[in-house]
């Protein structure tokens, strides 16, 4: 299996006029190195990101405490009970997630001594400036699309959690082939092998763990948005030979009333509109209702351009 060390992104670089100001940073060295990944992979992973390797631990160690909690301790903190999809052990979520009073909540019904990390604040800044600076790179006004468009996303934490007992074998699927549905991804997981992503060509790349950073990738949503230009690509997850995988994926999703519409910046005689508008929640139904055709689903965005 071909590996891959995904474009590196240092957020740290960013302009940080950014977030405030118009759009004059297509041709900033960092923003541009990151639409190119966007373009091509689809994929990145972001360093000097800001969060402490302290809280990355902590985290890490708080989710497994969870995961080995009794069934009736994770009924109590479970927030939102979603249909389990694929064949993955084990996942909780936590929907709405920047919520402050929710993150208070949560925390402490699990650790009452133990205050909360705010991990996901910080996840929430970061998919702000992420998202921001993927507008820029595609020429657009950060500040005004972004409120435009990203502004009422939703957050949703899961902890998942991979067994792997005798009966597995390498190369084993843990979690099938899909793209994601949303907008973006941020995902921490711990040092197992096992991510592997699929190139333009179609070929599959086990992604090589990095400690202390993130990976990001872009949604069906955002592919849908950027008229095509920028990747949603189809990722899974195989067993490597590991006993337990754990990781924290943070989706970024539109509102389920949002409509996905390529803004008309984005549309010209080289890049003639690609997909009609939709709704959502009708994508979500759309890739919910999809049977799994030979182990993967097909590419839902295509799926429904082709309604
Ligand atoms: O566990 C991983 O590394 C990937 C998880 C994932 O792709 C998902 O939950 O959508
Ligand atoms: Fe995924």
């Amino acid at each position: 299996m071909a590996e891959i060390d995904l474009p590196l992104i240092d957020v740290s670089q960013f302009p940080q006029e950014l977030e405030f100001e118009g759009a004059h940073f297509q041709n900033h060295p960092e923003v541009a190195k990151l639409g190119e990944a966007c373009k091509e992979w689809g994929f990145f992973r972001v360093v000097n990101h800001g969060i402490e390797p302290d809280l990355l631990q902590k985290v890490m160690s708080v989710s497994r405490d969870l995961l080995s909690m009794p069934a009736e301790v994770k009924e109590r903190v479970q927030t939102y009970n979603a249909v389990q999809t694929y064949n993955r052990s084990e996942s909780f979520y936590f929907l709405d997630m920047p919520n402050p009073d929710l993150i208070q909540q949560i925390s402490r019904k699990i650790w009452p001594e133990d205050g909360n990390s705010n991990f996901c604040l910080f996840l929430s800044d970061l998919q702000t400036k992420i998202t921001k600076s993927i507008l820029a790179s595609l020429g657009l006004d950060p500040r005004t699309f972004y409120q435009c468009d990203f502004e009422k996303c939703k957050a949703t934490l899961f902890i998942n959690k991979y067994s792997c007992d005798e009966k597995c074998r390498i190369g084993d699927e843990a979690l099938a082939s899909h793209a994601d549905p949303g907008c973006l991804t941020i995902l921490y997981n711990d040092e197992m092998e096992g991510l592997e992503i699929r190139s333009k060509q179609g070929e599959w790349f086990n992604v090589r763990p990095a400690p202390d950073s993130f990976i990001v990738n872009l949604g069906d949503s955002m592919k849908a948005w950027s008229n095509g230009r920028y990747r949603s690509a189809d990722h899974r997850v195989v067993y490597r030979g590991w006993m337990n995988r754990i990781s924290l994926p943070f989706f970024i999703t539109p509102p389920l009333d949002a409509q996905i519409w390529a803004p008309q910046e984005l549309v010209d005689e080289n890049n003639p509109r690609r997909y009609k508008s939709f709704m959502f929640s009708q994508f979500l139904n759309g890739v919910t209702n999809t049977e799994a055709i030979n182990g993967e689903l097909p590419n839902a965005i295509e799926f429904l351009a082709g309604m």
